[in-house]
């Protein structure tokens, strides 16, 4: 089967001062449709890093990431915002929301910028899967932490991406919020998404179908 998300031999390089950090170093991971690979590590073992070049926000200095048989990795900026909003859904610990738009816009937006006339899941669905029934009209500000990163998934997985990547997405949740989290998770997964996760938690370990583990800028 062909991998959802293939990285090979990553290398990403950072200057602190007069030192060079290396935080990627030839890196190679894939992930197929229905898979929920999670990244672990201690701090600072790269899982940031990989997760952004992962996710084409970020370019690695070596190495291709190819996502839906395309190579993301080594293209302008513009191709690269274009494929994952095609394919990729992203939830970061710290919000993935536009903080001047309400959640339903948001979500909409990320509909609108997939630019695909399939079906989409719409805003109250959306919104009532990841529990936030009727909080579409909130702005983000006006959540709690636990429901910002459920409006976050919600958002992550309007353009019904192939691939979705989420990076510490239960770090700060009190259980239930994380068991919610990681419920909706391991649904996409077993519809079909690839996931991949980076995360402290062994709940979120113990959940998913292989762990990777980083250390550093090396996987073992
Ligand atoms: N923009 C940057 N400039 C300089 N160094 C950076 C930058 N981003 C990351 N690093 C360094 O790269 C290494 C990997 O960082 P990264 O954030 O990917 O680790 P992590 O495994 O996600 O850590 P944590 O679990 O604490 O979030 C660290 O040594 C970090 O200090």
């Amino acid at each position: 089967m062909t991998p959802v998300l293939r990285a090979e031999r990553l290398f990403r390089f950072f200057h602190a001062g007069d030192e060079e950090v290396l935080a990627l170093c030839g890196v190679s991971l894939q992930v197929e449709a229905g898979e929920l690979v999670a990244v672990t590590g201690p701090s600072g073992a790269g899982k940031s890093t990989l997760l952004s070049c992962l996710a084409g926000i970020d370019e690695p200095d070596g190495g291709s990431v190819w996502v839906a048989g395309r190579r993301l990795s080594r293209q302008p900026e513009a191709v690269r915002a274009t494929l994952r909003a095609r394919h990729i859904g992203v939830l970061y610990q710290h919000s993935n929301l536009l903080e001047h738009l309400t959640i339903g816009r948001n979500i909409r937006l990320a509909q609108q910028l997939r630019q695909r006339r399939a079906p989409h899941d719409g805003v109250d669905a959306l919104l009532a899967t990841v529990g936030l029934d009727g909080r579409g009209s909130a702005l983000p500000g006006d959540l709690s932490g636990g429901e910002s990163v459920r409006a976050g998934l919600a958002v992550a997985l309007a353009n019904d991406p192939a691939m979705l990547i989420a990076d510490e997405p239960t770090g700060e949740l009190d259980e239930i919020t994380e068991r919610l989290v990681l419920r909706l998770l391991v649904a996409r997964a077993a519809a079909g998404t690839a996931v991949l996760v980076a995360s402290h938690s062994r709940a979120v370990t113990a959940a998913a179908s292989r762990v990777v583990h980083l250390r550093d800028g090396r996987a073992a």
